[in-house]
């Protein structure tokens, strides 16, 4: 079976601090990973190691079967989407929503090439996917939070990635927001070409169903793997956090009480 991403035995040292220490990971094709950590555990470092953008100082990583050192980074970045909040800011805010949708297809910022009739009708499809066709003619800088995460993960779309990265994608979003942006990520993932996602995220309820597989970030290194019921239990995690962690399923989403004792966080 083709592995997206495998990367072992990684580590990544900074100013003589330890930031990645021995991660082992791998995600096999047709699964969807959720990543979870605390500020600071090193997931979006791990994320520059998988697009290339940071050399590990220990240990190896391949993606879709190819490993780094043997592959042409550029054109691997090309089968990766990556949707961030960083990307936001690179934007041009005036332009036109379909035209940010329509930009992913040439993988630039702004609309150099000329698009097809193909391109601007599956620009279109994927919008509906999305549930922001009607923002088509909107300028993107007018378009709330939730809207242009959408775009943007229209965007990425746009390229046919093999691999889609949301970090942190409801991030700032109300909670109707949120759960109609959750809606339309499970509607893309069943797509027969959808590509494989890595969702991170500081809540254990943005993780729906559909992510099977959960990675637990700590300090630089892999806290636990596998798959997700087994991996959002109350003994990980209240193992995982250092307090006491009680969990709740509704609608096969983890919702997490505070059950510890912390007189920091104890209100007067
Ligand atoms: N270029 C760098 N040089 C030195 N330290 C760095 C560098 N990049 C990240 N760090 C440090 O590495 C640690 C992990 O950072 P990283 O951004 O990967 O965490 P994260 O899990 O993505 O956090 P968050 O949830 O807040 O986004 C942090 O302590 C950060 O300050």
């Amino acid at each position: 079976m083709e592995k997206m991403i495998e990367v072992a035995n990684l580590s990544w040292r900074r100013d003589r601090k330890t930031l990645l220490h021995n991660v082992n990971w791998t995600v096999n094709k047709g699964e969807h990973w959720a990543i979870l950590g605390l500020n600071g555990s090193g997931k979006t470092t791990l994320l520059n190691m998988i697009n290339g953008y940071l050399w590990p100082t220990q240990g190896t990583v391949s993606v879709f079967d190819s490993p780094f050192g043997t592959v042409d980074l550029r054109e691997l970045r090309k089968s990766i989407g990556w949707v961030s909040s960083s990307l936001q800011e690179k934007l041009h805010g005036g332009d036109k929503a379909q035209s940010v949708v329509l930009s992913g297809k040439f993988a630039s910022i702004g609309l150099y090439d000329e698009p097809t009739k193909e391109d601007e009708e599956y620009a279109i499809e994927l919008m509906e996917q999305l549930r922001c066709s009607h923002l088509i003619d909107r300028a993107y800088l007018t378009c709330s939070q939730g809207e242009k995460q959408k775009l943007l993960i229209a965007r990425a779309l746009m390229a046919s990635p093999k691999l889609l990265i949301l970090d942190e994608p409801c991030n700032g979003l109300d909670f109707i927001s949120r759960e109609q942006l959750l809606a339309s990520i499970e509607r893309l993932a069943r797509r027969p070409d959808a590509p494989n996602l890595v969702f991170v995220t500081h809540h254990t309820e943005e993780i729906v169903p559909l992510f099977g597989h959960c990675l637990l970030m700590r300090r630089g290194e892999v806290f636990r793997a596998g798959e997700t019921k087994d991996v959002l239990t109350e003994p990980i995690l209240s193992d995982f956090f250092e307090t006491g962690i009680s969990v709740h399923w509704h609608n096969e989403r983890a919702i997490l009480t505070w059950t510890g004792h912390d007189p920091e966080r104890e209100l007067d």
